[in-house]
């Protein structure tokens, strides 16, 4: 078996251009990297301890991840058939309802992540006046 490093460039490269086009066409992913930058330069302000971090972390990047396979999916049942069929509806509508179930677990986590900071903010604020 060979290890060739300019092929291993080559998939990078794809990947990118992959993740190129999604930024630059689906309005969806563009929006969860805006809110994945404010989030994670929040947890850095808030000082998040390094599981925290990790965590969050870690949602981000499965909620990027499912929109980059949402797009894939989509992508492909397009090119299958351009006419309305009701199994590409199915394959859409779930690939579409898989990105909206864990982005919502991932909201979720995030509120309980950020809860008990923000509350210790609001107690020194108030301690303060
Ligand atoms: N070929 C098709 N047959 C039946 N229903 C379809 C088909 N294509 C799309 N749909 C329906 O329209 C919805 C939107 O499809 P579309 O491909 O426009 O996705 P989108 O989420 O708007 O993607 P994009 O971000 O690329 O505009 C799908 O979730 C599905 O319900």
């Amino acid at each position: 078996m060979r290890f060739s490093v300019g092929k291993l460039f080559k998939s990078f490269a794809y990947a990118a251009s992959g993740i190129r086009y999604a930024f630059s066409s689906e309005q969806n992913f563009r929006i969860h990297c805006i809110v994945s930058i404010a989030v994670i330069t929040a947890a850095a302000v808030l000082d998040f301890s390094l599981w925290k971090f990790c965590l969050l972390l870690f949602i981000i990047g499965a909620v990027l991840a499912l929109e980059l396979v949402n797009t894939a999916i989509e992508k492909a049942v397009d090119l299958v058939t351009k006419e309305l069929h009701p199994t590409a509806k199915i394959a859409k509508d779930a690939a579409a309802g898989a990105v909206l179930v864990f982005s919502l677990f991932a909201v979720i986590i995030g509120l309980l992540l950020f809860f008990p900071p923000a509350v210790e903010i609001i107690k020194q604020w108030n301690a303060g006046r």
